[in-house]
């Protein structure tokens, strides 16, 4: 059994994460391997244990088991806990199953029913009982695991709103039940748990969209004896739809990275950011300082307001069109556009040659990172759109950074259709852009061409504040910078730098403001290892 995330730590490794269709694969080879039921009484032991872990001093535990397999590891963790001799009732909304069904879930309902186990099969008896015999310690999720077809209608809807009416927590197996394993996204009612036990592996759905918020404490167990034990590091096994990022990629990244004894402001790249529009000065300024506190060897900023601009830090330079004209300025450099840009780029109607155009941008830059109105933008014109796409084709590398409303925007559909499939909507973009696409929010989605797509593990609440998408972005574009080129792995450097900034989060209830954000990821420069 793992703890793979909790408000205060992240995983070290990066992890293969599994569909629910790979899980169910995994699940029938092992079967095959082993005597009947193998598996869910080793699943029903370990979240036996599980819950002990968790809650020592719980006396007593109401267990909401239903008709599937996830049900059957509820009742054969129910049978070890009232073994243990804790107080356990069974509360099985989905009803009795009937005498003739076979299945393994109907024999350990009628088990759990001869070993003297409190069964209640109807809303109203739970409910009574509840007032008579007062709540118990702990309440252990057994609804729905990754059989989910639908949205919780009648009284599995019932029994998943009481569970969220109710002060005591929740443990949930597997997954909370009404969540969707594969999108994170809930069709319907969800259970809110403070912490899950994923059996067999981990699912996509439990990192992102809702997952995160619905899951609480994220632990896991692959369900095999420890000699046989899959290794955690095996991230990149090839049932996986999608890795978690884990700290020691980033570790490696800094490792491999750090800092010579020899070394100049000339040998740790230039960053380019554009942006500020009119009143929003603030978003080129958070850029740009985190940029250069990324660690990037020079930054210039350039403002496209014409009204008075807001003070920049020393250390970064003023990039004015007028002095900077020719093409060769962007040679080297990594360019950050868009944070704040507002409507600057459509409402230019004709702009000077010298003007920092998007065309010009998208068609001279070697490596950009666009995010924000600059992806609003594109959105707006599909010529723009098609330079974007062109890009790969010459030789340039782009990143977009979009929140769920640009990528919706991005592919013509609403936002609340991206958070429903976040994965998918990043590879849609990422293949009609041809980029690599970071999709921000809970659970940040990179996707590249060709590659497997990574979940970020780190960030919570405390970054849902204004700027913190321009922080990213200016960090992403600082150590793009810093990287040599040839070697650059583009969709590893994006992991590395979402990482980066939601590890800064770590133990903050938030809200963390942008420009201190900038100072506590700057406090995460590791010196390299030594022996
Ligand atoms: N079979 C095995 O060997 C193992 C199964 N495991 C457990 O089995 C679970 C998967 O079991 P199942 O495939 O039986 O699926 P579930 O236990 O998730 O339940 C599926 C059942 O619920 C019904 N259902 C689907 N959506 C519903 C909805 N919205 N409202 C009401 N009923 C709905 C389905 O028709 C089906 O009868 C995993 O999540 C895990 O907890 C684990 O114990 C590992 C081993
Ligand atoms: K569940």
């Amino acid at each position: 059994m793992h703890k793979l995330l909790s408000t205060h730590t992240l995983p070290h490794h990066a992890l293969a994460l599994l569909s629910a269709e790979a899980t169910r694969s995994r699940q029938q080879w092992l079967a095959r391997q082993l005597p009947p039921n193998t598996l869910i009484e080793r699943a029903g032991l370990c979240v036996a244990r599980w819950l002990l872990a968790m809650a020592p001093h719980a006396q007593s535990v109401d267990v909401l088991a239903g008709r599937g397999h996830n049900g059957a590891d509820a009742l054969v963790a129910a049978r070890w806990l009232h073994q243990l001799g804790r107080r356990v009732r069974v509360y099985a909304p989905a009803g009795n199953p009937a005498s003739t069904d076979t299945s393994t879930p109907a024999q350990l309902m009628r088990a759990t029913q001869s070993a003297g186990i409190a069964v209640f099969m109807d809303e109203i008896s739970w409910l009574r009982q509840q007032a008579s015999g007062g709540t118990a310690d702990v309440l252990l999720d057994g609804l729905l695991g990754i059989g989910i077809s639908r949205a919780p209608t009648g009284a599995v809807q019932q029994a998943i709103e009481w569970i969220n009416a109710q002060s005591t927590p929740c443990l949930a197996i597997d997954i909370p039940s009404g969540l969707h394993p594969n999108t994170g996204h809930s069709p319907g009612a969800a259970v809110r748990a403070v912490a899950t036990l994923s059996l067999l592996g981990v699912r996509p759905g439990l990192l992102t969209g809702q997952g995160r918020a619905l899951c609480g404490e994220i632990w896991w167990s692959d369900l095999q004896p420890p000699s046989a034990a899959i290794h955690p590091q095996d991230a990149y096994t090839p049932e996986a739809c999608a890795v978690l990022s884990g700290d020691a990629d980033w570790r490696a990244w800094q490792h491999l990275h750090a800092r010579r004894a020899d070394e100049h402001k000339g040998t740790r790249g230039a960053v380019l950011v554009v942006g500020g529009g009119t009143g929003m000065h603030g978003a080129l300024w958070l850029a740009s300082a985190s940029a250069l506190a990324s660690g990037a060897g020079k930054v210039w900023a350039c403002s496209l307001a014409s009204d008075t601009q807001a003070p920049l830090r020393p250390e970064i330079m003023r990039w004015a069109t007028s002095i900077n004209p020719n093409d060769a300025d962007f040679a080297g450099k990594v360019v950050v556009a868009g944070c704040g840009a507002g409507t600057a780029w459509l409402d230019a109607p004709n702009p000077s040659t010298h003007d920092l155009t998007l065309e010009r941008l998208l068609t001279q830059t070697e490596r950009l990172v666009l995010d924000a109105d600059g992806l609003n933008t594109v959105a707006a014109r599909p010529a723009w759109a098609e330079l974007l796409r062109q890009r790969a084709a010459q030789g340039k590398s782009t990143v977009i950074t979009p929140h769920p409303l640009e990528a919706a925007r991005l592919l013509g559909t609403s936002s609340s259709a991206v958070q429903a499939d976040r994965l998918a909507a990043a590879k849609a973009l990422c293949s009609q852009l041809n980029c690599t696409v970071v999709l921000k929010g809970s659970g940040s989605i990179i996707a590249s061409p060709a590659r497997l797509p990574y979940i970020n593990a780190s960030g919570n609440a405390a970054l849902a504040t204004p700027g913190s998408g321009d922080v990213l972005a200016g960090w992403l574009g600082g150590l793009w910078a810093q990287t040599p080129h040839e070697s650059c792995d583009v969709h590893r450097l994006c992991m590395v730098a979402a990482h980066w900034h939601g590890r800064a989060a770590l133990g903050h209830a938030g809200p963390l403001r942008a420009q201190d954000l900038v100072e506590a990821m700057a406090a995460l420069h590791q010196a390299p290892a030594r022996l």
